[in-house]
């Protein structure tokens, strides 16, 4: 089995890269761990509590079912991926059951932070995008498809995203094996990691 690790800052193009990377691959010959799924299951606080969390620090995520569940993967066993909802702010209770296959990713902001989850990775990606790039995005994004307003994103921004970004997300470049720029559709990148997972399928 090859662990890809993808991460980056918010609306640097992970999840766009990562289905770039696996749109030409057998759907039976890869799958896609968020690490959105695994937030911190925060069903005993209040919608109003929750909305207060800081989803940009590593201390929100379950980094221990997460591992969890990929080393049951490198065992061969399915696991049963928990469903995040961003309106809601928690897990919606759902899973969504994910075999093992021999190419897994993982895709987050926060993934490279962690040292155990960081070996397991065969390879780590970091995808990066200019800060004001990724603030678009995140706009345009959380607006259309994530129930925000924009003055919501803008608080949030300057409040956790900006600082919790230099903190605890950039430094984690220096971990990656491979970095891709991602301003612009970077289409010889993604190229070049398909060619490596190509390879490994064979
Ligand atoms: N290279 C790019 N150029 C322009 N827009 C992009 C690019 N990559 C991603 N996007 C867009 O930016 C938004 C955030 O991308 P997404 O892949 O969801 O980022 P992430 O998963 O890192 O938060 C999406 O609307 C996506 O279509
Ligand atoms: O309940 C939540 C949980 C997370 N977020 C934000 O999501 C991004 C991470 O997702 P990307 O797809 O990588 O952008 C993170 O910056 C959190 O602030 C949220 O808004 N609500």
């Amino acid at each position: 089995m090859l662990i890809i690790g993808i991460a980056g800052g918010t609306g640097c193009g992970k999840t766009t890269v990562v289905n770039q990377i696996i749109s030409e691959l057998p759907v039976d010959e890869v799958c896609v761990i968020s690490q959105d799924s695994y937030y911190n299951d925060t069903s005993h606080l209040p919608y109003e509590e929750r909305v207060k969390i800081n989803f940009d620090h590593p201390q929100s995520i379950d980094f221990e079912l997460l591992i969890s569940h990929l080393k049951k993967l490198k065992k061969g066993e399915t696991i049963q991926q928990p469903v995040y909802s961003f309106i809601d702010h928690n897990r919606t209770g759902e899973t969504l059951p994910t075999k093992p296959r021999k190419v897994v990713i993982v895709e987050g902001i926060l993934i490279l932070t962690n040292p155990a989850i960081r070996k397991m990775f065969d390879i780590k990606i970091y995808v990066h995008a200019d800060s004001d790039e990724r603030l678009i995005r995140r706009l345009k994004r959380d607006i259309a498809e994530r129930g925000r307003d924009i003055n919501e994103v803008l608080d949030r921004y300057q409040t956790t995203l900006k600082p919790m970004h230099q903190q605890f997300i950039d430094p984690t470049k220096e971990f990656a094996d491979i970095i891709i720029p991602n301003n612009n559709y970077n289409t010889v990148a993604v190229d070049i990691v398909r060619t490596i997972v190509k390879d490994r399928l064979n």
